[in-house]
């Protein structure tokens, strides 16, 4: 199972895709049959309440799903090639140069004892393949700080604890682009800064995208920040696909799925002003001990009797828009399952 339908447009698609934490009674599926697919230069988000499963389903994307985690169905294929069988020498060469991650608290993730200037410096040293002369390398990142607006300079020769939080999450954001890799994932870009700099660093990644055409997929628990960065998105609910579509489709009344309009409603920023914020009643269920049928009926003010027997499926209509909703499924025409979309 590695190369099916090559369509260059599709840079990654996700079949099938179940990730598992332990073994035996105590496991959980903290990704359970997620199908999507990412095309060759949008702005993908990944959207969830937290605990829902979008960390695991970003790291499984690059082969990294920390121990005790495996992937125990369906796969990753990246331009046709699943990374979910790729061995170990393949995958590493497909991160960083093809893939790259921008981890949550990025903010951390840089050496304390040397400055930003060497730590390139090293990842030039170890893909001596991207650039014909390492001082292009420089140049290059000196380019993307001036991109992510900052002053290359004094960057070059900082130590981490010399840079503000907001500083450190667009130079991680510039090291991430370094190797010009077609697909950078950011998990939380946002999350851990003030409003200025959440501000600052949508549009940078927006004008990022316009600049270099790269193809960005980003994990968030903001609605509104997926209103203002993506193109299509896929929500995730207690480790499953619960509906995916264009942001347009979503935002602006197409959406299906009561927890996506639960969650829309629940955000004030993405409302008009003047509308209601209703929270969500409830809360996500424990992934060891899930509802029978459908995992969101009991906070479902649409469920039936038989949305807590047995769970939905996964169906699109033409447009590629999925939902997993018996009651809002029920008036699909032509509806194919989402593993085959
Ligand atoms: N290292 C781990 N060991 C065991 N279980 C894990 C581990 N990492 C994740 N899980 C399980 O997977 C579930 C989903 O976690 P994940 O971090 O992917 O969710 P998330 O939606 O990204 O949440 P957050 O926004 O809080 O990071 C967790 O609730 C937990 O049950």
């Amino acid at each position: 199972m590695t190369t099916t339908s090559v369509d260059t447009d599709l840079l990654l698609q996700v079949d099938n895709l179940t990730v598992a934490f332990g073994d035996g009674p105590g496991s959980v599926k903290a990704v359970q049959d997620v199908t999507l697919d990412v095309k060759a230069g949008e702005i993908y988000a990944l959207v969830g309440e937290s605990g829902c499963g979008k960390s695991t389903l970003a790291y499984s994307l690059l082969g990294i799903v920390p121990a005790p985690g495996r992937v125990t169905r369906g796969e990753v294929r990246f331009r046709g090639r699943s990374t979910t069988t790729m061995d170990k020498t393949e995958l590493n060469k497909l991160r960083g140069a093809e893939i790259s991650m921008v981890f949550q608290g990025a903010m951390n993730a840089f050496n304390p004892v040397l400055t930003i200037g060497k730590q390139v410096e090293h990842i030039l040293q170890a893909h001596p393949e991207v650039f014909d002369d390492p001082k292009d390398g420089r140049a290059y990142f000196e380019h993307l700080l001036g991109l992510v607006q900052l002053p290359p300079e004094r960057i070059w020769s900082s130590y981490e604890s010399q840079l503000s939080g907001g500083m450190k999450q667009r130079v991680a954001i510039a090291v991430a682009l370094l190797l010009k890799p077609s697909l950078v994932i950011l998990d939380e870009p946002t999350t851990a800064l003030d409003v200025l700099n959440q501000r600052l660093v949508i549009e940078i990644l927006n004008d990022l995208h316009a600049s270099l055409g790269v193809t960005i997929i980003f994990v968030t628990h903001d609605l509104a920040v997926v209103a203002e960065l993506a193109t299509r998105v896929a929500v995730m609910y207690a480790g499953r696909l619960v509906e995916s579509g264009t942001v347009d489709e979503i935002f602006s009344g197409g959406r299906r799925h009561p927890y996506v309009e639960a969650l829309i409603n629940a955000i004030p920023s993405v409302l008009d002003a003047g509308l209601k914020v209703k929270p969500i009643g409830g809360s996500v269920p424990n992934l060891a001990r899930l509802p029978e049928g459908c995992r969101f009926a009991p906070r479902c003010p649409l469920a039936e009797d038989g949305c807590r027997k047995a769970e939905p499926p996964l169906l699109g209509d033409d447009h590629d828009h999925l939902v997993a909703c018996f009651v809002t499924n029920r008036s699909l025409n032509g509806a194919r399952e989402g593993s085959e979309a």
